[in-house]
């Protein structure tokens, strides 16, 4: 079985409002991005590492692998305008079948041992989605005076990585685009797919806004 890794990293990081996108800021040293594939890479699946960045930075990244003495291989591959199509380009790069975990670049605190955990639960189910339980009291907006309180056991909160057999994510990134399609699970399922959940990890967290790269920098061990 082969096992690969789309790493989506070709966003502008507009809500974190840094000249420099977030997938490239430092978390201890380090831009945030070489922690990402770096767990990955720790993964004893081994995949291989399909990397997914704007075509203007693509120099710009391969010049702090130099710097920082990167030297993990991986395939890079142009992003597009919406992670859809940033993920869509970087499945067309594989051509056999397999498990293909899709992951955030900009969630660099998810462990090994939850990437193996979905890599094999995909090969056993055909998918699997990372989710954790939400911690505070989530009520649902009516109008600009009126909401009301949600149940939130009926609700979960959606990370990646997620993991597929290659021959779903292709069924799924077949289909034109949808605004609704926020994650993964959301393609495959609107595909006919069952969506497999299983639990992630608090600590997974997506860096979007400035206080999440000083949390995440607490976090790294
Ligand atoms: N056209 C896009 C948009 C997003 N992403 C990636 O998808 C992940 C999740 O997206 P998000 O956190 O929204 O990143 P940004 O789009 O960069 O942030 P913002 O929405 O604040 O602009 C990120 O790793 C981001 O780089 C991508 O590969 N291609
Ligand atoms: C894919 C994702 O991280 C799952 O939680 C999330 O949907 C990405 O959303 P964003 O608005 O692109 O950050």
């Amino acid at each position: 079985m082969k096992y690969y890794a789309i790493i989506v990293g070709g966003g502008s990081g507009k809500r974190m409002q840094n000249v420099i996108a977030k997938q490239f800021l430092l978390l201890k040293n380090k831009p945030v991005l070489m922690h990402t594939i770096s767990a990955f890479i720790s993964c004893s699946f081994k995949p291989e590492i399909i990397l997914v960045l704007h075509p203007d930075l693509h120099q710009y990244w391969k010049d702090l692998c130099l710097k920082y003495d990167f030297d993990i291989p991986y395939l890079l591959v142009n992003a597009g305008e919406q992670r859809f199509y940033s993920v869509r380009n970087g499945l067309m790069t594989i051509k056999g079948e397999g498990i293909v975990a899709v992951h955030d670049a900009v969630r660099p605190l998810v462990s090994t041992s939850l990437i193996c955990r979905a890599y094999e639960v995909a090969e056993e189910k055909g998918n699997a989605i990372t989710y954790i339980k939400p911690s505070d009291s989530v009520r649902k907006i009516k109008s600009e005076t009126e909401s009301k309180i949600v149940n939130r056991d009926d609700l979960v909160l959606i990370q990646t990585p997620q993991a597929f057999e290659i021959s779903q994510l292709r069924k799924g990134y077949q289909q034109h685009y949808k605004t609704k399609f926020t994650d993964d699970a959301s393609v495959v399922e609107k595909a006919g797919f069952k969506i497999n959940l299983i639990e992630g990890e608090r600590h997974n967290l997506k860096i979007t806004y400035p206080e999440d790269l000083e949390l995440a920098s607490f976090l790294l061990k």
